[in-house]
């Protein structure tokens, strides 16, 4: 017993355990949709519970008045009665199958949406934190966990409350002295369940970190881009043993959980038997005395094993009810992480002319990961003790509509956290971005993003087929008007030569494009989508001449009559460019056209001979 009591403390020091009345009432916030179908379901339950001690009476009363009194017809009627209980108790537990069934299945759905839409409009920074096995975990195990809550927890713990009184009670009416020895008995019961509770939650709640970790690893390594870093450097070892090391402690627990759980199982049943023996031994000492009859006698063991189960439920009901909360917990702190970015009550819609794009004095800092993320959906969950980095010093140009703005500078200088804050992917520490002249933070996120459109360095295509890739950026787009995109962005021979034509899939898993290829059909994607600001991260990969020769032709189609951003890798983007912005340590440090520019000597004449000296060589060939 002194190792129970010691468990029991260490877990409660290690573990928190605790359920605070707040997550409870969210939980029944989240059924409340379900009303009618708990009840019903509840109904039932009550109903079918309170049906248990139905046939242990009819036997006792088949053997007292039927078969010691020798009456043929009793014996008859109550075997009748027999059978039909037994029918009603079928269809009962049929029923009481499918609401809950019903119930769960639409509690795991509101779950799941609710996680994915939140999830969905989280920022960017969240997505650069967050791990997305973890994440992926959320939306499969936590909540399914959660859902048991529920139907297990919920549903048993009504049965199972009214079996154990009825039992309890036609127990005692039967035979106070053998029910009460019985009862004697089970505080036992209520001992090892509650040091079982404490205990799985505990555990449970470390498990589920560590499949999340395994998982993490499993996706990270599993992608492309990860199994080719793993190959490349050949670390295949030591991978082998960081997994094996997490396989371990998962494995670990799992033997922990068993363990905890056979031992409490155990209990349920052997505490029950040690009753079945005081019934028979004590009561059948009483019974040789006449009083209870056999009939009541055989009632009695018979209601003792109905009562096993419920109260084995009972006692299991805190574990299930622990566990499954733990789960609610782990969904709701998802719920519960604020987005960075979000749209004003009195945002307005952008005007359908804006197209300047102005960023007065901006100064930007990027958030801190517990600004972000959760520290248990990171891999490396510590928190930052330095203060982060300012990334921007005083940004202040305005680009006029139909320009193109060019950002040039060294590796980190910060040309892509501008981009990404023409789009308000980020929110500005000090100063303001605005498109036609409204402040990014104050116009509806819908009609930003539809008046801004990027085409990534990597081009990202989904999994899915070309013309589900270009639908994406307008779904009602005609089949014509798909075709002149993709004639526009110089790719349309290529898709028209693909076996599957438009419904080639691509993406990570599908008919591999090209790095030309597949920026021709983002700039296809962005001619679709039509809008009126183009941020562009040219490629830093050098093409072949022929491809990079279509990609450009490309471009000086989408980009026409269009504000555009665009951080330049190329000398003809540099060239044409009405204005460069040099940018270095986030700040502005020159700015103007490209011959005003070199002939000042500064920072661009040095990055255009270390930058461009390939096109100028090549141009010069
Ligand atoms: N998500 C982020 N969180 C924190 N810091 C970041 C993040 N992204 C970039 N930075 C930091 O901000 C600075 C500017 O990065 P940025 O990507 O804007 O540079 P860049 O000029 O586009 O560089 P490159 O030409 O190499 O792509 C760098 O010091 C970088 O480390």
């Amino acid at each position: 017993m002194s190792s129970v009591w010691r468990s029991m403390r260490a877990d409660r020091s290690v573990t928190d355990a605790r359920i605070d009345r707040a997550t409870l009432r969210r939980v029944l916030s989240f059924a409340k949709p379900h009303r009618r179908l708990i009840e019903v379901f509840l109904g039932l339950n009550v109903v079918n519970s309170g049906m248990v001690v139905v046939t242990p009476l009819l036997i006792q009363r088949i053997i007292d008045h039927g078969i010691l009194a020798g009456n043929a017809s009793i014996v008859t009627w109550l075997a009748l009665g027999m059978l039909v209980a037994a029918a009603v108790n079928a269809v009962l537990n049929v029923t009481i199958g499918y609401l809950s069934s019903r119930i769960g299945e639409s509690l795991i759905f509101d779950l799941r949406t609710a996680v994915f839409g939140h999830v969905q409009r989280q920022s960017l920074a969240f997505f650069t934190r967050t791990q997305t096995g973890a994440l992926v975990s959320r939306l499969n195990n936590d909540v399914i966990g959660a859902q048991r809550a529920f139907t297990s927890a919920l549903g048993d713990s009504v049965s199972n409350l009214i079996s154990v009184v009825v039992v309890g009670v036609t127990m005692l009416v039967l035979s106070w002295q053998v029910t009460l020895l019985c009862v004697a008995t089970f505080p036992i019961l209520w001992l090892v369940s509650r040091w079982a509770s404490r205990r799985l939650a505990g555990l449970t709640r470390t498990q589920m970190n560590g499949n999340a970790d395994m998982g993490n690893t499993m996706t990270e390594r599993f992608n492309v881009g990860g199994a080719m870093l793993l190959k490349l450097f050949g670390r295949r070892e030591e991978e082998d043993a960081a997994f094996a090391a997490k396989a371990a402690v998962v494995r670990d627990l799992g033997v922990r959980i068993a363990l905890t759980t056979r031992v409490f199982s155990t209990t349920m049943w052997t505490v029950p038997a040690l009753a079945t023996v005081l019934v028979f031994g004590v009561g059948g000492h009483l019974a040789m005395d006449g009083s209870p009859s056999i009939g009541t006698l055989t009632a009695l063991s018979t209601l003792l094993m109905r009562l096993l189960a419920p109260l084995q439920g009972l006692s299991n009901i805190r574990v299930d009810i622990m566990t499954a909360l733990v789960s609610f917990e782990r969904v709701f702190e998802v719920l519960d992480l604020p987005s960075l970015i979000c749209e004003k009550p009195d945002a307005v819609v952008l005007p359908a002319d804006a197209a300047s794009v102005e960023f007065d004095h901006v100064a930007f800092t990027y958030p801190r990961a517990d600004d972000v993320s959760l520290a248990s959906l990171e891999v490396i969950a510590r928190t930052e003790s330095r203060p982060a980095q300012q990334v921007l010093h005083d940004i202040d140009f305005t680009a006029e509509p139909g320009t193109m703005t060019a950002l040039v500078g060294p590796s980190g200088a910060g040309k892509t956290t501008v981009t990404h804050l023409v789009a308000r992917l980020y929110d500005v520490g000090a100063g303001a971005v605005r498109v036609g002249g409204v402040d990014v933070r104050d116009v509806t996120l819908e009609s930003l993003e539809g008046a801004v459109g990027y085409v990534t360095q990597d081009a990202h295509m989904f999994h899915d087929t070309i013309r589900g890739n270009l639908l994406y950026a307008r779904p009602g787009a005609r089949e014509d008007e798909v075709w002149d995109a993709l004639e526009a962005a110089q790719i349309a021979t290529l898709v028209k030569g693909l076996p599957d034509g438009l419904d080639t899939v691509v993406g990570d898993r599908g008919y591999r494009l090209s790095g030309g290829e597949r920026q021709r059909l983002a700039i296809a994607r962005l001619l679709l989508k039509a809008p009126r600001v183009v941020v562009l991260d040219e490629a830093t990969a050098h093409l072949d001449s022929e491809s990079e020769a279509a990609v450009q032709r490309a471009l000086d189609t989408a980009l026409e009559g269009r504000t555009s951003i665009v951080i330049a890798h190329r000398l003809s983007t540099v060239r044409n460019a009405d204005r460069i912005l040099v940018i270095e340590d986030g700040r502005v440090v020159e700015q103007g056209r490209h011959d005003d520019l070199l002939a000042r000597g500064g920072l661009y004449a040095e990055l255009h001979h270390t930058q461009f000296r390939k096109d100028v060589i090549e141009k010069e060939a």
